[in-house]
């Protein structure tokens, strides 16, 4: 049973530790510092002024702590444990001389043929792109025939299913998922920028050794889409000491390279500030639940301190001088779409098949929001069949959870309620703040020229035949969004 005294001192620490974390004053700082024993001394490529990255060690074993007296904490330490290879963000191994023999082969082809994808320059000539997606696809599948046994990677994977993590490691698994995303967005795109004539493509057969292997993955992880997503294309793609793992356009110049590991690090980034509040969203609605009001409220107030600091992770990023405008709409976001059919059961009529339509990534499949939208007992974004798509099942299970104990519409309106009803609703305002923020960005990233392809987002396809069209078609969904933001 899990001891009420304990857990009262637990959110007193905590609430410590974070208000200590945040202090301007540096000497009290450099102290929690030096006797924090986890990632402060790695270097912080992206440190975000006056915040430290939280005492994850102490906010996992609390979690864990938690696990025995509410639903929604036992599932968040389920999602870490499992998914997250014991962390948070989800740890994954990609230094591959540890990866189990038969698995190297993916990752040292990566390593030859990613050179291979991109160009700094993109021709508008049919004939030209042709020839360079069918000698991209080519090499690609001539170096997994050549190399990869799948014999004895399908004999992992089963391994893995059994629950064999002693032969396959939780975080090299997730390093694999990364890899083998990896490759079937690149064996999918062929060449980068993307162009029309890969767009126009409607089904798109995959070798083998990426299609086996996708099937197992997804099936861990309880998805369904060909696409790869948000967890393993990006949160995924980042060594345990936050080195940018696989790369879309090595080789080409500083402005598009630092753009893309920049976009990617927003990503990753938003889970590592993402723990604490998920920590702070699981104590308020313990707290609730014991009717400890006073807890309740002051872990309300950490979910919205955190997020200030965590919404800088976007707004000091997102724009031209970190990630250029000019780089990403055509070296960044095509990568990251899918827009292929997949023949069999499905709603789509052509030429007398059916064919599901596969949708690529988007922000919208962000853990952080779609917590905070439980947590505020505001509807899901996604649709259900999006979501079984994309999103991690333990993710969609924590969110779900998360939103059956929502307490927000039964608070009352004085009193300590009243206290945490304002809290709640400084949450509303700043969520508010980031839609508004990010509606504007959006647009001015999507507007960029980019004469080689049709319109398209990464997690809707394609769209409308002009740009004006589609951006009208984008804004309603973030328009909707920011209404359903009360
Ligand atoms: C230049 C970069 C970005 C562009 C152009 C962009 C564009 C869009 C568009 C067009 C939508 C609405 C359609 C859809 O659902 O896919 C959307 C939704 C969304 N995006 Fe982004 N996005 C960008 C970066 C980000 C980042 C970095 C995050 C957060 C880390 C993010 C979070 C979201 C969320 C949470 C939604 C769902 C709607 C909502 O909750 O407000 N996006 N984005």
């Amino acid at each position: 049973m899990f001891d009420i005294v304990g857990f009262i001192i637990l959110s007193a620490l905590g609430s410590f530790f974070t208000a200590l974390a945040a202090s301007p004053k540096k000497q009290l700082k450099l102290w929690f510092l030096a006797s924090s024993k986890t990632i402060h001394d790695e270097p912080q490529p992206f440190s975000v002024p006056g915040v430290e990255k939280s005492d994850d060690a102490k906010l996992l074993q609390e979690i864990n702590n938690m696990a025995d007296c509410h639903e929604t904490a036992a599932l968040l330490a389920d999602l870490i444990r499992k998914d997250g290879a014991g962390c948070w963000p989800p740890r994954a191994e990609h230094d591959h001389t540890a990866w189990p023999a038969a698995l190297r082969p993916y990752r040292e082809i990566y390593e030859e043929v990613a050179p291979l994808l991109p160009t700094e320059h993109v021709s508008l000539d049919d004939e030209v792109n042709k020839a360079r997606i069918t000698s991209f696809r080519t090499r690609l599948q001539q170096l997994l025939h050549e190399r990869v046994d799948l014999t004895q990677v399908e004999a992992l994977l089963a391994a893995a299913d059994a629950g064999r993590w002693d032969v396959f490691p939780r975080d090299t698994y997730n390093a694999f998922y990364a890899c083998v995303a990896w490759c079937r967005h690149a064996y999918r795109w062929a060449t980068i920028p993307v162009v029309r004539l890969a767009q126009l493509e409607k089904t798109l057969p995959l070798p083998q050794e990426l299609s086996l292997p996708w099937s197992y993955l997804q099936s861990h992880f309880g998805l369904c889409s060909e696409s790869g997503n948000n967890t393993s294309n990006l949160v995924l793609n980042f060594t345990p000491s936050d080195t940018y793992a696989l790369q879309i356009n090595p080789g080409l110049s500083q402005r598009v390279t630092t753009s893309e590991e920049a976009f990617a690090r927003v990503f990753h980034e938003v889970e590592v500030l993402g723990l604490p509040v998920y920590h702070a969203v699981v104590s308020a609605v313990l707290a609730h639940a014991r009717g400890d009001m006073v807890g309740c409220l002051v872990q309300a107030r950490r979910v919205a301190a955190q997020l200030r600091p965590l919404l800088s992770s976007y707004y000091d990023r997102v724009h031209d001088a970190r990630i250029a405008k000019s780089a990403w709409l055509s070296h960044v976001q095509g990568f990251y779409a899918w827009g292929l059919g997949l023949e069999g059961e499905g709603e789509r009529q052509q030429g007398g098949k059916e064919v599901v339509k596969f949708d690529g990534l988007s922000g919208n499949q962000v853990l952080l929001f779609q917590v905070l939208d439980a947590f505020l007992g505001i509807e899901p974004y996604l649709s259900e069949e999006n979501l079984n798509r994309n999103v991690p099942e333990k993710q969609r299970v924590f969110c779900r959870a998360v939103e059956r104990h929502s307490f927000r519409s039964r608070l009352r309106s004085d009193g300590v309620e009243g206290q945490i009803r304002g809290e709640l609703g400084e949450i509303v305002k700043r969520l508010r703040l980031f839609r508004t923020a990010h509606r504007s960005r959006a647009k001015a990233y999507l507007s960029q020229p980019a004469p080689e392809r049709l319109p398209m987002t990464a997690g809707k396809s394609l769209l409308k035949e002009d740009m004006d069209q589609s951006l009208e078609y984008l804004d309603e969904f973030m328009v909707g969004r920011l209404a359903q933001t009360v």
